[in-house]
């Protein structure tokens, strides 16, 4: 679906559409569905201008029909006005940056012929984007040089040969030959839902008039460390030099992420963080005075859970400060301010995400900026005089918001889906705080059902999170969407149990390495907080779960629980054979498993078929290399050979998460069917 022409004035994805939308009447109003949340338009990241008055988003939306994606760039004022749609081109749109000057625009497409995404360049004025980079490797995560006159992108490319002509013919032989084998020497081999093949990342540098691209990194005998997401590197103030990600591990399964600097005209790359040995360096941004290179730090090896450090180099002394020293919170998002005075940034904290300022000569202590009661307030940018990001909530999609740095207040500019949000009901959304394992205060939020009546007993959805070092905080979830459970008639709720993230370094090391005990008991008494409210039906109580949820969930299952039946996705189902399925199982923290096999039998769920009797709906996607196909085969085979009445739910092209828009609104509708069947869903008396 396209929102109109190019350069069209929109109201539609403008917050000034909320007040001209017709009002809709509570009794007109629907529960969401699935289906309905597919419609739901996705507000990426915000690139804010150099003066801070714009901000361009990419917009998606997806045709649940064909089950593709289009995404468009949008240009929002930032003090308010219509929003203006930049591109409308068939392709999805992603990656923007601004140049130095606020004239143009870079972002990553794969539009027409392309074979693989390649940048275009886009007058902010007016006018077509033209593509300035032909890579048969693709041209990935851009940033413009200080001048505004090139860019320097990232590319994965095959380090024996020296033109694109050569790497354009490989990828063509590797695409037509009907040999598939793939070989390593060196874990890692996959990431998630794809292999690693025999690339590398590097960087290089382009002019926006379209000449040849320059190696940057390339020779310089290291490489770029790069998974997903954002640009992994930044370059400094004045154009010479780029900070980036190294992963410095000769053996395979011991990563050691350091940082490296490079001159832009290329020659040999410095490691900047050598001491640190244990823990990953990264995320590398330079002040905008040129002067400090701030980046996150963590020293514990193979504990991903670890707070992440703010550290300021200076570049010209190498003096390096943790200027997070004390914040018992993980600052792993932050954006200078123009002045190089302060950085903002959202962290997970305690239930929410909050941004919060930082000093970066470490003197005074992260302050907190907004305060969590309008729900998580993410990926900030910071230029100008403003402060934008995005906003949103168990009950709504991410917006586009502006926040002021010194009340903290958060006000809209974008209004993607207030129209088709004011035609849902929402159910009422709580935190709430009970005593669970070892009397610890544990945060929970609770989704109640749309026309929720207290004086009437409910049945209630328990959703266990994944990670487990993750929080579930003020989120809208696609793939776990407690609305849409809340509207089939269910009180759902999700506990941040030890281990969780955001409330303290302490909290989330608690479960480790005994990873099933302590959220076990955890949950059982959040399903005793439940069953004491006058408003649940104590025999009518399910949970639902998702990787580690997955785990936990089957970890429950060979034990005593309240539940009448059990959701499981891609669980974590057997730890011997998780234990080096993947890049995380390859990261002993603790022991090896040859060395602790007691502590294996303690946490496998598998270790606890024998007492499996609970009706359990099974699920798993076939691409999932982060938690393997066989896990869910085999809770579904021990079920099935235990008599216990079960079903499993294949998906030969989902990975960890089931993400293609078809494949998940009928996930939803095999969820719904099965928990309705074993626990009857809405009031009684
Ligand atoms: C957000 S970082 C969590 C990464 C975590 N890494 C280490 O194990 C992870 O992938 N956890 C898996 C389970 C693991 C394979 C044993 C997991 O529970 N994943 C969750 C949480 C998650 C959410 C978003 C991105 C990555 C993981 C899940 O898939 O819902």
């Amino acid at each position: 679906m396209r929102f109109g022409s190019f350069a069209r004035v929109g109201l539609l994805l403008g917050a000034a559409s909320v007040a001209f939308a017709a009002p809709v009447m509570a009794q007109e109003k629907k529960v969401m569905t699935a289906t309905d949340m597919w419609g739901l338009k996705r507000v990426a990241s915000p690139a804010l201008s150099p003066d801070g008055k714009a901000a361009v988003v990419s917009v998606s939306v997806f045709d649940l029909k064909t089950d593709k994606r289009a995404a468009d760039l949008w240009l929002f004022p930032v003090d308010g006005g219509p929003a203006r749609q930049l591109t409308t081109d068939p392709a999805a749109e992603a990656d923007a940056v601004w140049s130095p000057d606020g004239k143009y625009i870079a972002f990553t497409a794969k539009r027409d012929d392309d074979k693989a995404p390649q940048i275009y360049v886009l007058p902010v004025g007016g006018g077509e984007a033209k593509r300035v980079t032909t890579v048969p490797t693709g041209a990935r995560t851009p940033k413009w040089l200080a001048d505004g006159k090139g860019l320097v992108f990232m590319s994965r490319v095959w380090t024996d040969l020296s033109t694109w002509d050569d790497q354009a013919k490989r990828l063509k032989d590797r695409e037509e030959t009907k040999m598939t084998a793939k070989v390593w020497d060196k874990a890692p081999i996959a990431y998630f839902d794809h292999y690693l093949d025999d690339r590398e990342n590097h960087l290089y540098a382009t002019d926006i008039d379209g000449a040849a691209p320059r190696a940057i990194t390339l020779g310089s005998g290291v490489s770029v460390q790069y998974n997903e997401g954002g640009a992994p590197f930044d370059i400094s103030p004045d154009g010479k030099e780029i900070a980036f990600p190294v992963n410095v591990d000769k053996v395979g399964n011991r990563p050691n992420i350091d940082l490296f600097t490079i001159a832009v005209a290329g020659g040999a790359a410095t490691n900047i963080t050598p001491d640190n040995k244990t823990g990953p360096d990264s995320n590398p941004v330079y002040s905008p005075d040129g002067k400090s290179l701030a980046y996150n730090q963590r020293t514990i090896f193979g504990f991903y859970g670890e707070n992440a450090k703010l550290m300021v180099r200076d570049r010209a002394t190498g003096a390096t400060r943790n200027i997070t020293d004390g914040f018992d919170r993980s600052a792993s998002d932050f954006s200078w301010t123009d002045d190089s005075a302060a950085l903002y940034g959202a962290v997970d904290d305690a239930s929410v995400q909050r941004v919060y300022r930082y000093d970066p000569k470490g003197k005074d202590k992260p302050r907190r900026i907004t305060d969590g009661s309008t729900g998580d307030v993410t990926d900030v940018e910071v230029a100008g005089k403003s402060l934008v990001a995005l906003r949103q909530s168990i009950s709504a999609p991410a917006e586009l918001v502006a926040i002021d740095a010194k009340s903290g207040k958060v006000r809209d500019i974008s209004a993607a889906n207030a129209q088709a949000l004011a035609g849902f009901q929402m159910g009422k959304v709580e935190s709430v705080t009970y005593k669970g394992a070892n009397n610890a205060d544990i945060q929970m939020w609770v989704v109640y059902p749309p026309n929720f009546d207290p004086t009437k007993k409910y049945p209630a959805m328990m959703l266990v999170h994944g990670g487990p070092h993750n929080a579930i905080t003020d989120a809208f979830s696609y793939r776990w969407n407690a609305q849409v459970f809340a509207g089939w008639g269910y009180v759902v709720t999700w506990h941040n149990f030890h281990g969780s993230s955001g409330f303290g370094q302490a909290f989330t090391d608690s479960i480790n390495p005994e990873w099933g005990e302590v959220p076990y008991q955890d949950t059982m008494k959040a399903a005793d907080w439940l069953a004491a409210k006058p408003f649940i039906d104590k025999d009518r109580m399910l949970a639902a779960g998702a990787s580690y949820g997955g785990y936990l969930t089957s970890f429950i299952l060979g034990r005593e629980h309240p539940f009448k039946t059990l959701v499981i996705h891609a669980a974590v189902y057997n730890l011997y054979t998780q234990y080096a399925a993947d890049f995380s199982g390859s990261q002993a923290r603790f022991k090896e498993f040859w060395d602790d096999q007691a502590n294996i039998a303690r946490n496998s769920p598998h270790m606890q078929a024998g007492k499996f009797k609970t009706p359990t709906l099974v699920l798993h996607g076939e691409q999932d290399l982060r938690v393997p196909i066989n896990h869910g085969i085999e809770l579904f085979n021990t079920l099935q050979r235990r008599g216990v009445e079960s079903r499993l739910v294949y998906f030969p092209d989902e990975n960890h998460w089931v993400l293609k828009p078809q494949n998940s609104v009928f996930w939803y509708s095999e969820v719904e069917r099965w928990t309705k069947a074993h626990v009857t869903p809405g009031p009684a008396n």
